[in-house]
């Protein structure tokens, strides 16, 4: 009330006021009777016009708006800052998962194509370069040994034995590009992402990717042609298994077979969400 009095006299006083605008309203010394809840504009061809009985004040030039602005900063005592009003996004680390075969890497490459600011990080393997694969690119291929040394000299945020081959997260490259602004993103298999949870817990997102339908996931992986068939027996009953772990993620994307798309936008509707969160995951690497 203090406040509402005190800005209407220095309106009234300020010399920076448009001359053309009415003089402000006294205020009331009783809070008048609530109004009722204003009706919605309905159409011409409806009864329920709600007309006010005064016309609405014409719009004030660009000289009359500046003035007005300069008044309400001279009434309030504090010229208004142009700061931004939101606190800047913290870069963020995002994980997806999902069984062999689902579309991780599929996704991933039409994000990267898609969207700016976001570091795919790129793991380090032993297993052997399948063909069209490129080094740093893909992963880094390294031999059993370097990736024992790796392990020794604590320079893995995440690693394991999967199916058969080490996999691992190189830290230095994920407190690199963070350093820089960038928000990260990690594709690792289930087991990956759960060990990733335990160091990470909330301050990561996860998302778990799937197939509409186990037979669509196994149709993907006979066609993608990169597994014997005593390989694919072993993918496909492990992600049978991995399904079943789902719970452990924050959010779950069905990459449908030629939506890839849609996939893809899916993931980037759950990013720019957590970009607005007003409490924000930290992120300490
Ligand atoms: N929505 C989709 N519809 C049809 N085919 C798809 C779709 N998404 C991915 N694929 C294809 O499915 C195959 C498997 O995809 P991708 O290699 O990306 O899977 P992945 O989850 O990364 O597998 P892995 O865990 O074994 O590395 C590829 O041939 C890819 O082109
Ligand atoms: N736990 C980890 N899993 C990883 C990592 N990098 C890749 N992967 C996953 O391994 C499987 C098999 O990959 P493929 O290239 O041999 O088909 C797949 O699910 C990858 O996502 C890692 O650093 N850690």
């Amino acid at each position: 009330m203090l406040l509402t009095r005190r800005f209407s006299s220095a309106l009234a006083r300020s010399p920076l006021l448009p001359r053309s605008l009415p003089p402000p309203r006294a205020v009331p010394a009783t809070p008048p009777a609530p109004r009722p809840p204003p009706r919605r504009l309905m159409s011409s061809s409806s009864s329920g016009w709600h007309h006010s009985s005064r016309p609405p004040p014409p719009p004030p030039s660009g000289a009359d708006k500046d003035q007005l602005f300069r008044g309400l900063e001279a009434a309030l005592g504090t010229t208004f800052s142009s700061e931004p009003l939101a606190p800047p996004p913290q870069p963020m680390i995002l994980v997806i998962s999902g069984p062999s075969g689902v579309g991780k890497d599929a996704v991933i490459q039409r994000l990267q194509e898609e969207r700016e600011g976001m570091h795919f990080v790129v793991t380090a393997t032993s297993r052997a370069k399948r063909p069209g694969e490129v080094d740093g690119k893909d992963y880094y291929f390294v031999t059993k040994e370097e990736f024992l040394t790796m392990i020794e000299r604590k320079e893995l945020l995440e690693y394991a034995l999967v199916y058969g081959e080490y996999k691992g997260i190189p830290k230095q490259q994920i407190r690199d590009y963070m350093a820089k602004g960038y928000d990260i993103v990690l594709r690792v298999d289930i087991q990956g992402a759960a060990t990733l949870r335990e160091i990470l817990g909330e301050s990561a997102i996860f998302i778990f990717l799937v197939a509409e339908s186990e037979e669509a996931l196994v149709k993907r992986l006979i066609h993608r042609k990169t597994e014997t068939s005593d390989m694919l027996l072993v993918r496909v009953a492990t992600a049978r298994e991995e399904v079943k772990r789902m719970n452990n993620f924050d959010y779950v994307v069905v990459n449908s077979e030629g939506n890839l798309e849609g996939a893809v936008k899916q993931v980037e509707s759950i990013i720019d969400a957590e970009k607005a969160k007003v409490h924000k995951r930290t992120v300490n690497i």
